[in-house]
């Protein structure tokens, strides 16, 4: 995040801490009042506690911990007055402490402004996908190299630490690839890359590559930074997956989050607090839209009050829980419940998790981090192919249903390729099975690579892929798909008995507007495959759905 925007977000914080403090004298009044009247009147202890559990639970956020605590202390006090009246002694002991809590602001110093600013996403370089490449063999060098621009890295080749080390200075690139062993080095990789992080305020991401497969080599990698470790001789594609599951910390989509909570500037304060780290938010303070906004915000972490309007956290959280399509979604407590007991009969009874209000930004941006990645990290186990990391074919089909009703309803094209490797079945008994996989994965690798954010790519059947393109015209599609084709047939696969290379073949079908079934629009790629196989292989055919195109059957 620019320090500009660092700036805004910091402001509007301020703000809400501003307009805090403005309603705290009325916020306490009236809890001053409330115990007042309970004195005369037992039924506004409900009132009375909600209003004391959400000042202790707010005020600790906007900067007033010991009033934070001081109502944490009168709640305490109230808990189990429903069932059992207290005494005389009780109740003044109560009054006495809500009217402190009145009297708190005067002479009260100014509420602390947090001094550390959660870390933001957002503040990390924009990617370009630079590789150093320090080996000293060239060949190899020259090899991994070609393949790596296919795969559109940028590669700079050193042939030994001691020659990139400047122009690591220089310029940072966005991964290091290095041997482990270099002749007449004074220094070996691992030590000469250790020492290079050691002056770097960050670490570099770094992969060796290595003949050795030892104890020592390897905590001499871990030393040294390592991501990676591939031993000799190189399986490509995995290097490949290692760089992208790297690359993808950049690139992912934002997380999104559900906040549920009645208190309104609380709510905003958690919700700017997220957005500066990156995700994006909802907040409700009416339990009763839950069901629609999950429907349309489709969030991976909800945080949920325990208190709400009308019923209570946790039957909101065995709401949902009985939809069967949001189990992957991370249900987490944000409450001031102290009490053990009910926090823990609370996440029995739907949710995962509970954080205790108030929390500290850090502590709440970092916690909702690590369980939306959780919760991604679900998803991809169920909706992803674990060779490929492509969705699957029940995926990919809801894709496709989707994008092609989204089309037909703004009246935009919408590609769709059907891809097919050619003569398979001989790669795999000519070189393996093993090598067939690894076959797979590249062409896997190679559509996430060219491919926009938009577009979604699926495992369609075991060698037969199909890449989804979203407002991408019959010109323009044909012209990806044609440059993946000549990228992919460049490509030089190890296997057991030697390098080889494979083609593609691939159907196209280009939808400009018309209401299709997906199915429909599969059929008609599939044709145009099989018109692409029976021409020769290696080409794209292509066709256009048009309104003169026969969709009946
Ligand atoms: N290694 C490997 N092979 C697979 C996988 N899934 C399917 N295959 C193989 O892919 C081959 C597909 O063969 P065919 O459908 O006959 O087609 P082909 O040999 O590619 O010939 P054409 O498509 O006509 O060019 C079969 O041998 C399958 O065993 C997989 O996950 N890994």
């Amino acid at each position: 995040m620019s320090s500009d925007k660092k700036a805004i977000v910091a402001q509007k914080l301020k703000a809400l801490r501003d307009e805090y403090r403005q309603k705290l004298p009325q916020a306490l009044a009236h809890i001053s009042n409330l115990a007042n009247e309970y004195l005369s009147d037992e039924t506004v202890l409900p009132s009375l506690k909600q209003q004391v559990h959400k000042l202790a639970g707010s005020a600790g956020t906007f900067g007033y911990s010991e009033l934070s605590q001081s109502a944490r202390e009168l709640e305490l006090l109230l808990q189990g007055w429903e069932q059992q009246p207290p005494g005389e002694q009780e109740r003044s002991k109560a009054l006495k402490h809500a009217r402190a809590l009145d009297q708190f602001l005067q002479g009260a110093a100014e509420p602390q402004s947090p001094t550390s600013y959660p870390s933001f996403k957002g503040d990390e370089p924009e990617v370009d996908r630079l590789i150093y490449l320090v080996e000293d063999d060239t060949s190899l060098a020259e090899e991994l190299s070609a393949t790596l621009n296919s795969f559109g890295y940028r590669v700079r080749h050193f042939t030994s630490p001691s020659t990139a080390e400047p122009a690591i200075v220089e310029r940072r690139p966005d991964f290091l690839i290095v041997d482990v062993m270099f002749a007449g080095e004074q220094r070996q990789g691992p030590d000469s890359i250790q020492q290079i992080q050691e002056n770097m305020a960050d670490p570099l991401p770094v992969v060796f590559i290595s003949g050795r497969d030892d104890f020592d080599a390897y905590l001499g990698a871990v030393r040294a930074g390592a991501v990676g470790y591939f031993v000799k001789p190189l399986d490509i594609p995995q290097l490949i997956d290692c760089l992208e599951a790297h690359l993808k910390l950049h690139q992912a989509e934002p997380y999104r989050v559900l906040i549920v909570d009645d208190d309104v500037l609380l709510s905003h304060h958690y919700r700017l607090l997220l957005e500066s780290a990156g995700m994006r938010v909802e907040t409700i303070q009416d339990p009763r839209k839950v069901l629609q906004v999950m429907r349309e915000f489709h969030p991976e972490v909800v945080l949920l009050d325990l208190n709400l309007p009308d019923c209570r956290g946790y039957e909101l959280a065995q709401l949902i829980r009985l939809h069967s399509e949001w189990l992957r979604v991370v249900i987490a407590y944000l409450s001031a419940e102290q009490d053990e007991y009910r926090q823990i009969q609370a996440i029995r009874n739907g949710g995962e998790d509970f954080l205790t209000k108030p929390i500290s930004d850090m502590r709440l941006v970092s916690a909702v981090a690590v369980r939306a990645a959780r919760s991604r990290q679900l998803s991809d186990a169920i909706d992803r192919d674990s060779l490929t990391g492509l969705l699957k074919h029940a995926r990919i089909k809801e894709e496709i249903a989707l994008e092609l009703e989204r089309a037909a309803r703004q009246g935009k094209p919408v590609s769709l390729a059907m891809i097919d490797l050619d003569y398979f079945k001989k790669v795999n008994d000519t070189y393996g099975h093993g090598a067939g996989d690894k076959v797979i994965r590249a062409l896997a690798q190679l559509l996430r690579q060219r491919l926009r954010k938009t577009d979604s790519v699926g495992r369609y059947g075991g060698e037969e892929f199909i890449a989804l393109l979203p407002d991408c015209d019959a010109e323009s599609a044909y012209t990806l798909l044609d440059s993946i084709r000549e990228n992919f047939a460049a490509l030089g696969f190890t296997g057991d008995s030697g390098v080889f290379n494979v083609t593609l073949s691939a159907g196209l079908v280009t939808v400009n507007g018309q209401k299709t079934d997906g199915e429909k629009a599969v059929n008609i790629a599939d044709k145009a495959l099989y018109a692409a196989k029976s021409a020769g292989r290696n080409q794209v055919a292509a066709t256009e759905v048009t309104a003169q195109t026969d969709l009946s059957d």
